[in-house]
């Protein structure tokens, strides 16, 4: 563990000091790592998230992404009916915590109450399921660019942390977007977007926070795998290059990267395998083994795809250092939604399907889930 025997205060310690190194003539490579407790803490929450047959539930939707969920089944995007939703998902049966480990929740979720007067929060608390909370301020263009992006957020995150980790907030969310086009992504994209990743990790850390780290390859494009796998490899890279200079402790990280897919509009096809192994090895080139879990966003796919893929790629012949399980948000909600359509009747039968859904995730997880197996439909 980094830090051990290092000197408290200001200064380089004694020991362990490279001499040269911080001198006028060579950039500095001092930093004090978090004291040790720091790092234990960080350690055992990103590891409790990441234990197996487990992973996470998105339910960190912003209102405008909300109101286009509501909207597909026709309900208003209130307040009144997002905290109708949330209690729903949160008041599922007490085995959800068979499969789901960690809720990432929307700020307005951390302080809404269920109909008897209890905070959703503690809903979670009482299933044994680690909260977790969305801290990006949502996705800016960049001046200049082809339609590039980048993400806002960091000026008062370090003050939002402290705060959300005496609500009961254990990990932080921070999502980037990254768009495979003909000119795209560009070099500032990368760049920026690595930086501001690497700057909210680490005062999400110096809050006791542990960061979840999302730079997500948007699936958009008539790209195809090997293009996506390219690009997502070079992200990574990035990544880890500006995690390591702002001093990221990774073994208190995650990662919430996109699965290697081909474009949308790609016409080649290919199989959950092949999809398995562009993960994997761009996973494998990347990111390093001391990074205890990769948590996969779902982007789109179909709840059954995003099933089937996660468990190809806990199958596939490639060695896998880190845990690979889920943090879906449409992939296991799309059909809770379907099923509740804001009616209050079909309450139980929106639980049923969020069970049915963290259920084939989490066999996914260990390489174990029979494709149809949770509905009782067979994919072709
Ligand atoms: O409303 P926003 O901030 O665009 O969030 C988009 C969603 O993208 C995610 O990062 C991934 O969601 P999907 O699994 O549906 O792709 C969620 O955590 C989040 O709710």
């Amino acid at each position: 563990m980094g830090g051990k025997g290092k000197k408290k205060g200001k200064g380089p310690p004694e020991s362990g000091w490279m001499p040269g190194f911080g001198t006028k003539a060579t950039m500095s490579t001092y930093f004090q790592y978090p004291t040790p407790e720091l790092q234990e803490e960080l350690k055992k929450i990103a590891q409790a998230i990441v234990v197996p047959g487990k992973g996470i539930l998105a339910a960190d939707e912003s209102t405008g992404t909300m109101g286009k969920r509501l909207q597909d089944i026709g309900v208003e995007n209130t307040e009144e009916n997002r905290r109708k939703y949330r209690q729903l998902l949160f008041s599922t049966d007490a085995a959800l915590s068979e499969n789901i480990s960690g809720v990432i929740l929307f700020h307005e979720t951390l302080y809404q109450k269920a109909d008897d007067g209890t905070p959703l929060v503690s809903l979670l608390e009482k299933r044994g399921i680690i909260p977790g909370i969305k801290v990006d301020k949502g996705v800016v263009p960049l001046f200049g660019s082809d339609d590039e992006c980048t993400t806002q957020g960091l000026d008062d995150l370090a003050q939002r942390c402290a705060q959300y980790k005496k609500d009961g907030c254990h990990f932080a969310k921070w999502r980037c977007v990254i768009k495979i086009g003909r000119f795209t992504p560009s070099y500032q994209a990368i760049m920026e977007n690595a930086n501001v990743l690497a700057r909210y990790a680490s005062i999400c850390q110096s809050q006791r926070i542990v960061p979840i780290v999302e730079p997500e390859v948007l699936p958009d494009g008539e790209h195809d795998l090997d293009r996506a796998q390219k690009v997502t490899e070079i992200v990574l890279a990035a990544v880890y290059k500006a995690l390591s200079d702002h001093h990221v402790y990774l073994e208190g990280t995650l990662l919430k990267p996109n699965m290697v897919t081909a474009g949308m509009a790609c016409k080649k096809t290919y199989t959950p395998m092949d999809i398995g192994r562009a993960t994997c090895t761009a996973l494998l080139r990347t990111v390093p083994a001391a990074v205890p879990g990769i948590t996969f966003l779902s982007g789109g796919q179909s709840e059954e795809e995003a099933s089937v893929n996660l468990n190809a790629i806990n199958t596939v012949d490639i060695k896998r250092p880190w845990v690979l399980t889920f943090s879906y948000g449409r992939a296991l909600q799309a059909s809770v939604l379907r099923a509740w359509a804001g009616k209050n009747e079909n309450i139980t039968a929106g639980q049923l399907e969020l069970l049915k859904r963290a259920k084939a995730n989490g066999q996914a997880s260990l390489g174990k889930y029979v494709g149809g197996s949770v509905t009782g439909k067979k994919k072709k």
